[in-house]
């Protein structure tokens, strides 16, 4: 009865344009999330013909019930799987099912169709028919991606390798490859289901969208680094950050909601993180000079959005009010400028990736745009050359992400990274290091670099070693053969010949 209950009020409210389905789900503080989900989505696709066999079979005159509440009743009890609750809208619809049944078997008579799916309006027929293909992450804090694959092979997958299109990624059943942009990502036929599986359930693998596995990716924090995660359950991002920094480093995790930060802990357990510390906490209000921060260089910021990037998936299929949709943009945009400067706030931030799976640009690269302009002292880094969707004109350095282009929900992603000396107490960054030197090879991975999935090299050489430089080396390796008197004769000379080549290099330009 609760299931029903809260599906009617959830579908009562996004009729009303009160909000999506995903959000309210989430609000709603039911306990089996999942299932819920997949009732309002299912009934909201069926919307236009429940209500036609409910007004036919003038079901609410004879009941007490309203239309929402027929509506998920009547879902589950012809197209569902069959009213899952006891009490009196057990016995209610039970007595209706006779008439309820004959209604529907006429109608597909009339439209002369024998599945319920070909009762579908055309539109939501085309929307179901975007299927993506199943993502699944190798969580490398349990296992790695060898043993996850030699692991599917033996349960009867067949693996086709490393993919190296796009294309590679229509798989057919039972068929699977690794992904092309993401090491640590596998990829399925669409449907394909896992929440049984005992990689799932013992937490070696996560199921999340490859979309949504770009922030973590793209901000790439080094082990011991200090994180910040600051919207952040239920946390995949969180334990995608926890497997790179391989559980090494501090992981402070904020979220306003309770309900969805109980539920974060319990998916971070299950996924062996260990160096998080969740906070149920409005971010706004964490306050970037407490102390505990003060080492704080990256920034995951995923903040609350309109999630119209989400396939399915909870949009009302009638057209919204422009003007209230409009209003809420400009909400959600106020408030997640509001994080991004906040974020940008923490005094040895260098870099921050900013995320959403909205579409609208007014989420995107308004905010992105905005913030720049606010904090100058902050650049954007021009990410994955090679993925296929770019942020809108003029923000190309940032990605997007959809079903058609990259074959995923609706997304984009920016990095920006400090790139000026604005702040003392902030530590260059690399590529500030590198450019403070004179240099003619640098050969380390600057963070654009990184980002881009590149490997950094970890004592970069910034220029090439000049022959005095080789001379000293050998110089110093021949050091215990001398005698103690010459010893000090040569580290006399090597004290001037570094001296010399201080002089030198103050005179040298930097070559950008
Ligand atoms: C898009 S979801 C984050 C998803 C998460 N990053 C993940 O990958 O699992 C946005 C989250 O922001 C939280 N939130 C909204 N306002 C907040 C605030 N002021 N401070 C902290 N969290 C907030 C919401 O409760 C919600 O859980």
């Amino acid at each position: 009865m609760a299931l029903y209950a809260k599906a009617a009020d959830i579908l009562e409210k996004v009729e009303g344009k009160r909000g999506t389905v995903k959000t309210l789900v989430f609000e709603s503080k039911f306990q089996n999330i999942k299932q819920l989900f997949a009732l309002v989505c299912e009934t909201q696709k069926y919307s236009s013909v429940l209500q036609e066999l409910i007004e036919s079979t003038k079901l609410l005159k004879q009941t007490k019930v309203k239309m929402t509440q027929a509506k998920v009743l009547v879902y589950d009890l012809l197209i569902g799987q069959g009213i899952k609750c006891g009490g009196p809208w057990k016995v209610m619809m039970t007595k209706h099912r006779a008439r309820l049944e004959a209604a529907l078997a006429r109608m597909k008579i009339k439209q002369k169709v024998t599945k319920n799916r070909d009762l579908l309006p055309s539109s939501v027929q085309q929307a179901e028919g975007v299927l993506l293909p199943r993502y699944v992450r190798v969580n490398t804090l349990k296992t790695t991606v060898d043993d996850a694959v030699d692991y599917f092979k033996r349960d009867g997958f067949s693996y086709l390798g490393e993919a190296n299109r796009l294309d590679d990624l229509d798989l057919k059943a039972k068929s699977f490859v690794r992904d092309l942009h993401l090491s640590d990502l596998l990829v399925f036929a669409p449907k394909t289901e896992f929440h049984e599986h005992f990689l799932y359930k013992a937490g070696h693998v996560i199921l999340q969208d490859k979309a949504s596995c770009l922030p973590a990716f793209l901000l790439n924090p080094p082990t011991n680094s200090h994180v910040i995660d600051a919207c952040a359950a239920p946390g995949n991002k969180t334990s995608h950050l926890a497997a790179i920094m391989k559980n090494k480093g501090r992981l402070f995790a904020f979220d306003l909601d309770a309900k969805r930060l109980s539920t974060m802990s319990t998916l971070l357990l299950r996924a062996g993180v260990r160096c998080q510390q969740l906070a149920h906490q409005d971010f706004l209000k964490v306050d970037p000079a407490d102390p505990q921060y003060k080492d704080v260089e990256y920034v995951l910021l995923d903040p609350s959005c309109s999630g119209s990037g989400m396939v399915c998936l909870g949009t009302d299929p009638s057209p919204p009010d422009p003007e209230r949709e409009q209003r809420r943009l400009g909400n959600l945009a106020a408030f997640q400028l509001r994080c991004l400067n906040h974020a940008l706030g923490f005094p040895r931030l260098q870099r921050l990736v900013y995320s959403t799976c909205s579409v609208h640009t007014e989420e995107n690269e308004k905010v992105v745009a905005a913030g720049l302009q606010q904090n100058p002292a902050f650049r954007l880094v021009h990410l994955l050359p090679v993925w296929p969707e770019r942020g809108l004109q003029p923000l190309s350095q940032c990605l997007r992400a959809s079903t058609t282009k990259t074959l995923t929900h609706g997304f984009f992603v920016a990095l920006l990274e400090r790139h000026s000396d604005a702040v003392s107490t902030a530590p260059p960054s690399l590529e500030e290091a590198a450019s403070s030197t004179p240099r003619q090879e640098v050969t380390s991975a600057s963070p654009s670099e990184e980002a881009e999935g590149r490997p950094a090299v970890t004592a970069p050489p910034l220029a090439s070693l000049s022959s005095e430089e080789e001379e000293e080396e050998e110089e110093e390796k021949m050091e215990v053969k001398t005698s103690p008197v010459e010893g000090q004769a040569k580290k006399k000379r090597k004290r001037n010949k570094k001296k010399k080549k201080k002089k030198k290099a103050a005179a040298t330009p930097i070559v950008a």
